[in-house]
Parts: C-alpha cells; sequence; structure tokens
C-alpha cells in the first residue's frame, strides 16, 4: 500500500540532487512511500496521487536517525560509578567488568526485554538504524548469546570480545585475545557483521595497538567488516590502525594527533563522534570543526552504555554536536543521519531519497535547526506508516 506524507514544511533529504545545500532540503514537501521503501519526493503541490494520506501539518521531516554506535545488551547500571566521577574519580574502563558480572547474572528473557525497552526509547527520539556492539559477556558462550539477542533485533551486530579483559585472565591479555581471535571468534562471527576493540593502550582494561591489530585481522579473515574505539581517553594508534586497515569507522576520537587527521582525510574511515561520553567523563570533547576543515567525514552517535554514555537520545548528540563539538546544525543533523549510514557503509538509510528506505522521523517543529536550538526538548519521533 503506498502513502502520501503531505504538509512537510521542510525536508531534509540528504541528496543534493533533490534541493540545495548537502542536506537537500525541499520545502513544502511531500514524500510517497510504497512497500517500506521512498518511492517519490518532491513539492507537495506536484505530487501524484496514493492509497493513503498522512499530513504532517508544517512539520520538518528528517531522515531517521542512524545511531552508528552502541552498548545495548547489558544489565544493571553504573549510577553509583556516575556519581563518584561527578565527585572527581576518573574513568578508566574498570567499570566494565561490574557491567559484565550483572550481565552474565541476566537471564535470556530480562536481557531482551531491557534491550527492546532502550529500542523503544530510540525509536520514539527518531532513531530508526541501530548498531549494537557485544562486549559485556567475555566467555566465548556470553559474547554469542548478546549477538543472538541484539541481532533479533537489528542487522547491525558488532563483536566486541576484545572490550575488556576479563577477571578470569587478569594479568593475561595474550591468552585473552587469543580466545577473542580463536574461538570466541568462531562462535561469534555467524552471529556478527562487524568486529570491534577498544584499542586505548592508557587503560589498563583495554588493549594496545598490538592486540588491536591481531583482533582486527582476525575479524577480516573471518569476514567481518572493521570498527575500533581509538583515542577515547588519551592519544592512541587507533584511528592511524582504523585507516591502514580499511574500518569503517574509527569511535570515540576524542584525542587525535595531526598525523591522525590527515590519516582520516585520506582514508575511507569516518570518525565518529560520541559526545555523550563527554558530557559523562567530562573529558574534553572531541573537535569536530578540526576534523571537518581537514576534509574528514563524521558521524555523531550515543554510544548507549551504563558506564560512559547512558542516553539514548540522537537529537541531545545533535545538541552538543553543534555547542560543544563546533558544528553547525546542518553539520550535526547530516553526521547524525547520512553520516552514520557511512559509518555502516548503507546507502539505503540516513538519507530520504526514491529507493531509500522509508525511514522518516517527523519534528514538532518547523526546522531541523530547532534540533539544536530547543535541546532537551522531545520534538523527535520516528512515523509509523503502513507497509
Ligand atoms: N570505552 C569503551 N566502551 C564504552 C564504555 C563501556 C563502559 O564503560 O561500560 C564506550 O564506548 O565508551
Ligand atoms: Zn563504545
Amino acid at each position: 500500500m503506498s502513502t502520501l506524507v503531505t504538509g512537510i514544511g521542510e525536508l531534509v533529504t540528504n541528496d543534493p540532487a533533490l534541493g540545495p545545500g548537502p542536506l537537500g532540503i525541499v520545502e513544502d514537501a511531500a514524500v510517497v512511500v510504497d512497500g517500506g521503501r521512498v518511492a517519490w519526493v518532491g513539492t507537495a503541490a506536484r505530487a501524484p496521487a496514493a492509497d493513503a494520506r498522512l499530513d504532517v501539518a508544517g512539520r520538518a521531516v528528517v531522515p531517521g536517525f542512524v545511531d552508528s554506535h552502541t552498548h545495548l545488551v547489558f544489565a544493571g547500571d553504573r549510577a553509583a560509578e556516575f556519581t563518584a566521577r561527578a565527585a572527581g574519580v576518573p574513568y578508566d574502563g574498570g567499570g566494565i567488568l561490574d557491567t559484565v558480572r550483572a550481565t552474565r547474572a541476566a537471564g535470556d528473557s530480562a536481557l531482551r526485554a531491557r534491550l527492546r525497552a532502550r529500542l523503544a526509547e530510540m525509536r520514539a527520539q527518531g532513531t530508526t538504524t541501530v548498531e549494537i556492539k557485544s562486549g559485556y559477556g567475555l566467555t566465548t558462550a556470553e559474547e554469542a548469546r548478546a549477538l543472538r539477542l541484539a541481532g533479533e533485533v537489528t542487522e547491525e551486530t558488532t563483536f566486541l570480545g576484545a572490550h575488556a579483559v576479563p577477571p578470569e585472565f587478569a594479568g593475561r591479555t595474550h591468552e585473552y585475545v587469543d580466545l577473542v581471535t580463536g574461538a570466541m571468534l568462531t562462535a561469534c562471527a555467524p552471529h556478527a557483521r562487524w568486529i570491534d576493540v577498544f584499542c586505548e593502550p592508557a587503560s589498563p582494561h583495554a588493549f594496545d595497538g598490538d592486540a588491536a591489530r591481531a583482533v582486527m585481522a582476525a575479524g577480516a579473515r573471518a569476514g567481518l567488516g572493521l570498527r575500533v574505539h581509538a583515542g577515547q581517553l588519551a592519544p592512541g594508534p587507533g584511528a592511524l590502525l582504523a585507516v591502514e586497515l580499511g574500518a569503517a569507522s574509527a569511535d570515540h576520537c576524542t584525542y587525535l594527533t595531526d598525523a591522525d587527521v590527515a590519516a582520516l582525510a585520506e582514508g575511507e574511515t569516518v570518525a565518529t563522534l560520541l559526545p555523550g561520553v563527554e558530557f559523562s567523563t567530562r573529558h574534553p570533547y572531541p573537535d569536530a570543526r578540526r576534523l571537518l576543515d581537514a576534509g574528514v567525514t563524521v558521524a555523531l552517535a550515543t554510544d548507549c552504555n551504563p558506564g560512559t554514555s547512558y542516553t539514548s537520545s540522537m537529537p541531545f548528540c545533535v545538541a552538543l554536536g553543534v555547542r560543544e563539538l563546533r558544528m553547525t546544525p546542518a553539520e550535526a543533523v547530516w553526521a547524525a543521519t547520512a553520516g552514520g549510514a557511512r559509518a555502516l557503509r548503507r546507502d539505503d538509510v540516513g538519507r530520504l531519497g526514491p529507493g531509500a528506505r522509508a525511514d522518516l522521523t517527523v519534528l514538532d517543529a518547523p526546522s531541523f535547526v530547532h534540533l539544536a536550538y530547543r535541546p532537551g526538548v522531545p520534538l523527535a519521533r520516528a512515523l509509523d506508516l503502513p507497509e
């Protein structure tokens, strides 16, 4: 069944062929969707007929947010750690193991219910595509379980066995990396599209450049795409490694050298910025302006997780992108939609042109600018349309 969505005061298509600027804006617009895909985009006055009609009364519509970095499969929370941090205790990644304990103790149905509740929270704020990492199991069976659960709700599943060294391998990081690149990868690869590694030599709980290279090389041999947590706590080898190995995304990028920025600008790797993390950890925010001015492709994502960024809100990240990362509203909205799609190497989401998935997010506002202009106001929701 086709549906004509009309009365769109401002439509962000992210397709410069459809309207001015990188956002490809069409004013007084309409969209026809059919079979879950966009069939037609243009001005309302020229819209073709359709089986059904939905008038959004002058509101703005943007492509559904593409949240390309989350850790949604977990139990428990770390509000006490957050409170301690507010009193000055720094983040070093050690809290990951608290969440591992809670997650291992949780049954499938409890984990599934919490995962689905978080996804519903995201959709209610305009997110329509979500990447989900494992990483709070850290045994072969637990990592495979997390990926199976994630695979029930998204195609964008990421194996993150190399998230932290679990307590049973304390002081034996090499042996744990052997497990991650061996039996654990074999069990997890069928449930994953991507592999990721927390490359952070500054953390005693994470992995150095050699370990990260071994994990990524093994993942690539198993047919997985590559992603890296890079430069979250200090400059490190992650960003250069990401570019060298052709990773789809280097995530965090809070601490980058000039050589990192130059390499990202030359390569095919998206820099995914996660400003919810710096909001929570009180580290300095990453500098999107420096990256954009150098020609790097930038994405914004929530990094929703119980330790460093317990937000499910892409609009919150867009607002931080403008206020703290020195992005324009247009750059931030592009990064949260088309940028996320690039970070997942997808061309069917993050845009609203013919052939794209019919992921329309409607704003209770006349323009996309209001996402940053009215922070904290629940303006965005994913539109439910008949198939
Ligand atoms: N830094 C590594 N992983 C998460 C944090 C996980 C946690 O602290 O539970 C992140 O992306 O920030
Ligand atoms: Zn993360």
